[in-house]
């Protein structure tokens, strides 16, 4: 097992991460102060199925454990859902010393993390995350839920006390959900440069290349990129915001969509695209979108929907957390590992988006 340190500006945690990370669950409950008083594990019904058992064996019997479980898949990172939890959590009696566990992957990390950011104000809650996304989705504090009309709106910033990420529990994921977990690997091997891009390419050439220690490599450099940038910049006030890399179009996909009708790594892999033909636009220049087009069409990435219509994307981007007064602003590409958040035209946009979505 190998321990990162996650230093925020609030906080420090460490993040568990190895073949045996879940036997550090009681120690890690033990070490607390002040000590937990019980434990309410959030799960999804997938995840609860395959794992809740052993996760509640890994707990110490002393204390009082409960757990609630919500459908599985992104329609459940709702307000509905994230009440069912609250009201929950009151009956079970839960207090300011109780600690919630997410287990799950990004969609539970941010609907426990959120419903743990206002519990009471706020209590404490370690990420048990189960998917590969979840590297991304476990570190930094985001949580939240969506709103119909717009992805993650509600949410906060609260860091869990520890990152407990037991690789075993990744075997069963599906290969839709090893991709989807990819597309934000490959986000981080953009904002980070050569170096880590190249190795993806030369070590990757398959899903199923993502065992072992090419996995833990893969998840230990992905984690570093975030952790880097989030220790610099907690609340998004500057460089955190590159970390939104393929999400301006991906979020306001998945919302046009529908929660749930695609994944979210193959949202922001669309986005990222979209994102390099933008900024090809803005800079003027040569950004090598094929050398991306290329990496995604190894995984099967899908493209945009040609129903989906560039107007209403556009009044999506513009509810998008980085838009302001109206205007679309979107993380941009200078040069490979080198990002800028810029405001950017709705004609730009409008142009860029209409050829995008009819896959010229
Ligand atoms: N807070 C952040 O910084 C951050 C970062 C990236 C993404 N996110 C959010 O994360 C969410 C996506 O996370 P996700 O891709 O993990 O989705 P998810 O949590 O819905 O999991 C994906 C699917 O895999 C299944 N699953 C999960 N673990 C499994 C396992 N071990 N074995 C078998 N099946 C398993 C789930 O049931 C689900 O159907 C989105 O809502 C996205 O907005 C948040
Ligand atoms: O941690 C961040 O910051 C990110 O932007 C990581 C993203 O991968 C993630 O999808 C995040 O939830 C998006 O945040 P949002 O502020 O655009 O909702
Ligand atoms: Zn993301």
């Amino acid at each position: 097992m190998v321990e990162v340190p996650i230093k925020t500006a609030s906080k420090e945690y460490p993040l568990f991460i190895g073949n045996d990370a879940i036997y550090s669950l009681s120690d890690v409950i033990d070490g607390l102060t002040p000590r937990v008083s019980s434990v309410f594990i959030i799960s999804e019904e997938t995840v609860a199925e395959l794992y809740l058992e052993e996760v509640r064996t890994n707990l110490q019997d002393s204390i009082p454990v409960y757990h609630y479980v919500v459908p599985s898949g992104e329609a459940s990172k709702s307000f509905e859902n994230y009440y069912e939890c609250q009201t929950f959590a009151l009956q079970s009696g839960l207090d300011r010393n109780s600690i919630i566990l997410a287990l799950g992957g990004g969609v539970i990390g941010d609907l426990a993390g959120f419903v743990a950011a206002t519990y009471m104000r706020g209590i404490r809650f370690i990420q048990v995350p189960t998917t590969l996304l979840a590297h991304d989705s476990a570190v930094g504090g985001k949580v939240a839920v969506n709103h119909p009309l717009g992805k993650n709106i509600i949410g906060a910033f609260h860091q869990p006390e520890a990152v407990i990420y037991h690789l075993p529990f990744l075997a069963t994921l599906p290969v839709e959900e090893w991709r989807s977990g990819y597309g934000e690997v490959i986000k981080h091997a953009y904002l980070s440069g050569e170096e880590f891009l190249s190795w993806l390419e030369k070590e990757v050439s398959t899903l199923d290349d993502l065992k072992d220690e090419k996995l833990l490599h893969v998840l230990k450099e992905g984690i570093n990129v975030k952790a880097q940038i989030v220790a610099k910049d907690e609340k998004e006030s500057n460089v955190r915001a590159f970390l939104n890399f393929g999400h301006t179009l991906g979020h306001a996909i998945e919302s046009e969509l529908g929660y749930g009708k695609i994944t979210h790594g193959d949202a922001v892999a669309i986005g990222m695209v979209f994102a390099l033909r933008m900024s090809e636009h803005v800079y003027g220049k040569d950004l090598n979108v094929s050398r991306l087009q290329a990496l995604l069409e190894r995984f099967d990435y899908p493209t945009i929907d040609c129903s989906l219509d560039a107007h209403r994307l556009m009044e999506k981007m513009k509810k998008d957390k980085k838009s302001y007064e109206h205007t679309i602003h979107m993380v941009l590409m200078k040069e490979l590992g080198q990002m800028e958040v810029r405001k950017v035209n709705d004609e730009d946009v409008l142009r860029v988006l209409t050829t995008f979505i009819k896959g010229e």
